[in-house]
């Protein structure tokens, strides 16, 4: 099976690294900065499961390639048009696309420009940045790729792609119900980078601190009900889980969202918590406080950075 993965940077340099690692067939696709980086480096990766680096193999964008099996989409939601653009030439009859993003707007973005039957649906949960070298840092034990048809049929297609993904150092999972493990981590990573970008604290202190959980429990609450509300398939249940989670993480962990915006970097602020508020029915838009302070942080810190 022939990969390419979309973007070299913390989810798919470490899962495309993991693959080359195995020996599956990978090509990543990579703007120019990041091919002569990769070229001169190779892709490394400090990991608590062991370091290593390994030479790649790069496409630039518009470079000639036949359509891939996969194609595995591993970049940022404001990057996601652009990046629609770029792999067109690489899809072909039979190529499965398995975004990796956090959120849910993706699945639609995508189905609707290549069409559903082309969409399979994925997450992952991993602890990954890029440190200004652009080394893949993992800091959690954690690392996972759950994905499944969208529809949550079983087909040979999803069978053969799990053998491929199978065995490469990290956990996979082939769901039969994708759309609900999609909310399941929709629920969680909103709600995470929410309260740890409103705090600018790791997990540790804000559950210490009965001010801070309140409100966090309340924010969870908030996007439950909302998420509910707009007909998606979450219940009450995913309170309880998503809290089992949190915790059961270490006192340092922290949100993608939060450590880019240490680094100044920019936040996906509408497609996580704006779409959110998005859904909210007609005559709901203030029944949600918490969530909308928390995209009003995270809009601040937008227009504070573009004027950096
Ligand atoms: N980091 C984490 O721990 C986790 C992140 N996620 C989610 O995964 C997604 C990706 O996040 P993450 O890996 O952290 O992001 P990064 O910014 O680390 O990596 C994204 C990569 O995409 C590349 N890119 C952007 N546009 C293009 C393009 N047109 N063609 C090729 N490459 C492109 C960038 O390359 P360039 O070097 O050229 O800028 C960058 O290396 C997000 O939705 C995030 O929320 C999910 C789970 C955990
Ligand atoms: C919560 C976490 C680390 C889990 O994968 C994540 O997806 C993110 O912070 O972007």
């Amino acid at each position: 099976m022939r990969f390419l993965i979309v973007g070299a940077g913390a989810i798919g340099g470490y899962f495309g690294g993991r693959l080359v690692q195995k020996g599956e067939n990978v090509t990543f696709l990579v703007r120019n900065a990041k091919q002569i980086q990769l070229e001169a480096d190779g892709l490394i990766i400090k990991s608590v499961h062991g370091d290593f680096q390994t030479s790649v193999r790069t496409i630039s964008i518009r470079e000639e390639a036949e359509p891939f099996d996969c194609i595995i989409i591993a970049v940022k939601a404001y990057h996601l048009l652009q990046v629609m653009n770029d792999i067109e030439p690489y899809v072909g009859e039979h190529t499965l696309i398995l975004p990796l993003l956090n959120g849910y707007d993706q699945f639609s973005i995508l189905q609707k420009r290549f069409g559903p039957e082309h969409v399979l649906g994925g997450l992952c949960y991993i602890e990954t940045t890029l440190d200004s070298a652009g080394t893949i840092v993992q800091s959690s034990s954690f690392h996972s790729i759950v994905f499944g048809e969208w529809a949550g049929d079983e087909s040979e297609r999803t069978q053969l792609l799990l053998s491929h993904l199978d065995n490469a150092g990290f956990t996979v999972t082939l769901s039969s119900d994708i759309q609900r493990e999609v909310w399941q981590k929709y629920i969680f990573v909103a709600s995470l980078s929410g309260i740890t970008t409103l705090m600018d604290s790791s997990v540790g202190p804000i559950l210490a601190s009965p001010e801070a959980r309140a409100i966090y429990e309340q924010l969870l609450q908030e996007i439950v009900s909302l998420a509910q509300n707009a007909g998606m398939p979450v219940g009450p249940e995913n309170i309880a889980s998503t809290m089992q989670k949190m915790l059961s993480v270490l006192p340092e962990f922290t949100s993608s969202m939060h450590r880019d915006m240490h680094k100044q970097l920019p936040v996906e602020a509408d497609h996580l918590h704006g779409a959110l508020l998005a859904m909210a029915l007609p005559g709901q838009d203030d029944a949600y406080p918490v969530l909308e302070t928390m995209y009003a942080r995270l809009k601040v810190y937008e227009s504070v950075n573009d004027m950096r």
